[in-house]
């Protein structure tokens, strides 16, 4: 039997990880290839931004996608989000010139405030929500924090792009294919702070940690390379990472609606206090998902260099939630 549609909506629709993203999510690689989709796309009330998403949807439906349901365009989040499954919030301000981090995370705390307001009115209350758009965690906070209506639980930040980036750089270093490395994980702050920990990594069942052997490389090449990706992807390209990024917002919630089957992946994800985390701190932490919920992989060990690594990105974050405090009070 066909099932029903589901509603994505996708705000940034018309920027560049909008159209590395839409046609993906429409061809089935996000939430299988049985489930067709109604796609609801947010740009800005601009006449540009409009435009450009007017020739988005008309590339989409050049695909003739068969599992493409429906597809509306919108500059309301009110409308946006009516009634949806999945939200992937990618829209943000780009840092300008002159602008300070503070200017920056102000900027988009009143997108993710409006934002989080039309999610708690009018999405479904089952509705899982993925922030993309940067300060990812500091947004997906206020979000959450906007949208007293739904469970904190639904609203979670990429990370998984870090997650893959560690991914790639271990898989490389003991000769692998990342498929045959499980248990990475990343903890913290979408930002140059995370700390992506290798140590419970395993390759056919061998200790990761122990074929590499180098805490001096895991210090001065791994955790710098993954931690500053994506200023080096800016730097060589001229543009952040859009393909990547989208690649990564797709595993993340093909992951967390469809299961990892005991698998561990990495979810920004309101901290319930585990390892010592406070309580509602949306955190980088490792996940196992199923049945469309996902748990905190419990029980391991922290050594003296990963708490302070934990501690230096909750600082950071905890700096960036004081700093948007007066929005969301
Ligand atoms: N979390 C991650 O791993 C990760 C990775 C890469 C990029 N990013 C972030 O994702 C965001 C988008 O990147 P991009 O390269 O697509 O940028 P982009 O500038 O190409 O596109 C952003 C789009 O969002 C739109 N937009 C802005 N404010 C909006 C709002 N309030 N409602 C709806 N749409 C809005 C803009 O009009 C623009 O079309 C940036 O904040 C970027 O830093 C995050
Ligand atoms: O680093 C950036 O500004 C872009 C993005 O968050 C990335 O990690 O590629």
């Amino acid at each position: 039997m066909t099932k029903s549609p589901m509603r994505v909506s996708v705000s940034g629709a018309a920027g560049q990880i909008g159209y590395a993203l839409l046609f993906r999510i429409a061809n089935g690689d996000m939430l299988g290839k049985d489930q067709p989709v109604i796609l609801q796309l947010l740009e800005i009330a601009d006449e540009k931004a409009q435009k450009a998403l007017q020739g988005v949807m008309m590339e989409i439906n050049d695909c003739a996608f068969p599992l493409l349901a429906g597809m509306t365009a919108h500059s309301d989040p009110m409308t946006a989000f009516k009634d949806i499954d999945f939200a992937l919030l990618v829209g943000a301000r780009p840092r300008g010139p002159g602008m300070e981090r503070k200017d920056l995370l102000e900027a988009n705390a009143q997108i993710f405030t409006v934002q989080g307001k039309a999610l708690d009115a009018v999405a479904k209350r089952t509705v899982k929500v993925l922030v993309v758009g940067n300060p990812a965690n500091t947004n997906a906070y206020i979000a959450m924090k906007s949208a007293p209506g739904l469970p904190s639980k639904n609203f979670t930040a990429m990370l998984r792009l870090d997650h893959n980036r560690a991914l790639s750089q271990v898989a490389a270093k003991v000769n692998k294919s990342v498929t045959e490395i499980e248990k990475m994980c990343v903890w913290g702050n979408h930002s140059p702070t995370m700390y992506a920990d290798y140590r419970f990594a395993t390759t056919d069942g061998k200790s990761v940690k122990e074929m590499i052997n180098d805490d001096v490389w895991n210090k001065d090449v791994f955790l710098p390379t993954v931690g500053k990706r994506g200023a080096a992807i800016i730097e060589a390209r001229g543009l952040s990472s859009a393909a990547s990024a989208a690649n990564a917002a797709i595993d993340h919630v093909r992951d967390w609606a469809l299961g990892t089957n005991g698998k561990w992946t990495t979810m920004g994800i309101p901290s319930d206090g585990s390892y010592g985390i406070p309580e509602g701190t949306m955190f980088g932490f490792p996940v196992t998902t199923a049945n469309g919920e996902y748990q905190i992989v419990q029980g391991l060990a922290i050594d003296a260099f990963s708490q302070e690594r934990i501690n230096l990105t909750l600082k950071e974050l905890s700096e960036e939630r004081e700093g948007v405090k007066h929005l969301v009070g």
